[in-house]
């Protein structure tokens, strides 16, 4: 388990980042710039917050305020850099053996590499130089190394950015059967929020050197707390109404003078609100069965990108013909785009399911 408090000021950066993590895989999700590394330098002990606490399985590594700052080497931790920053002069086995704690019997150091070896499947490389090695087989050394001296605790630092894509696939189901067997935390930092997702199980969003909200994948995904949230997590279709009492007692949010049902589950006090819907949650409507259909509107196709297994529709809701302006984002499988016969131009009838609208929270 991973526990931060952390404070530190930088010039016009200022991160402070608050995060509980269980022995999961947890990403670490923000844009370029959002403090996601300085957060992992700052529990390998590289890095020294200025105030804050950081916890390793109830063990306290940094307390400012008590005066508590454990040297990189004693907190247990293994990271693995966005470069693998190998040793370029070391072997395949002198960088394995670099990962190891100082004064490790030499016999004992012999073994642990040779396991180290076998886990990666790399014993007919233990002689090679990082140069002759792939991309995918360097990313193994870098996280044998991290892995070598029994971290309690993993850091990855965006380990697949340099990869292609075709690469990049292959490499993330390798690294999850290597870690099959971790039995601690795993911090994994990226900023493809796909990766988040098939990676890990947790997601924390960091943005302005702040968690913005950490939640089960789904959670996140589906409920984001606020627009900010929304935002990062590509909900795209940000709704800003009015929330007054439904016919059914019930809640209604008018937005473009259309009464939307919505499923709050909770409190909710009338007046100006924000609500969301990702793409691939809004209903295209064969006409004959529109009726039928709850929170109906009616559009008209303004653009469309084509993505091979599905297509991103782009639908107005007016009739005038301002074509670069649109309401809704939709996504919709190839399928069903040949089926409907989908085409810029086009109208169509779409539903917003009212438990995929999504009440969003002001922003702090
Ligand atoms: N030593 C430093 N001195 C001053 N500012 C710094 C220092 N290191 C990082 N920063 C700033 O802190 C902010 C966060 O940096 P960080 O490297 O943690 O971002 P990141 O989320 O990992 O970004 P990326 O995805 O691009 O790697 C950035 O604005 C960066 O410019």
């Amino acid at each position: 388990m991973l526990e931060l408090a952390l404070d530190r000021r930088l010039s016009g950066f200022h991160l402070r980042t608050q995060l509980t993590v269980g022995d999961e895989i947890a990403a670490l999700y923000g844009p370029s710039g959002s403090g996601k590394s300085l957060t992992l330098l700052a529990i390998a002990g590289l890095i020294r917050p200025t105030s804050g606490t950081i916890r390793i399985n109830g063990r306290t590594v940094f307390d400012a305020h008590a005066g508590i700052d454990l040297a990189p080497h004693l907190r247990h931790v293994g990271l693995v850099f966005q470069d693998y920053a190998l040793f370029p002069h070391k072997t395949v086995a002198g960088n394995l053996s670099f990962g190891l704690a100082r004064g490790t019997p030499k016999n004992k150091a012999i073994d642990r590499v040779g396991e180290m070896l076998h886990l990666l499947r790399l014993e007919s490389f233990a002689q090679h130089y990082p140069h002759q090695l792939s991309g995918g087989q360097r990313q193994r050394v870098a996280l044998g190394r991290a892995l070598i001296g029994h971290p309690e605790i993993l850091l990855l630092d965006e380990p697949f950015s340099a990869l292609d894509p075709a690469v990049r696939e292959t490499l993330r189901r390798e690294l999850l059967q290597m870690l099959a067997d971790f039995k601690g935390t795993i911090l994994l930092v990226t900023h493809d929020l796909q990766e988040a997702y098939l990676m890990a199980s947790t997601i924390a969003i960091l943005d302005g050197g702040t968690v913005l909200q950490k939640g089960s994948r789904e959670e996140v995904l589906h409920q984001p707390r606020t627009r900010r949230v929304a935002e990062h997590t590509a909900a795209k279709n940000i709704l800003r109404g009015i929330a007054c009492h439904g016919q059914e007692g019930d809640w209604d949010i008018v937005w473009r003078g259309h009464h939307l049902r919505i499923d709050v589950g909770g409190q909710m006090a009338p007046g100006e609100v924000e609500c969301c819907i990702r793409p691939e949650d809004v209903r295209l409507v064969w006409p004959d069965r529109a009726e039928q259909r709850v929170n109906l509107l009616r559009g008209r196709i303004v653009h469309e990108i084509g993505r091979g297994l599905d297509y991103l529709l782009f639908v107005s809701l007016s009739d005038g013909d301002d074509r670069g302006k649109y309401d809704l984002e939709i996504q919709v499988r190839s399928r069903l785009h040949h089926l409907m016969m989908l085409h810029v131009g086009k109208e169509v009838w779409l539903s917003l399911p009212p438990d995929r609208l999504h009440l969003l929270q002001p922003d702090e």
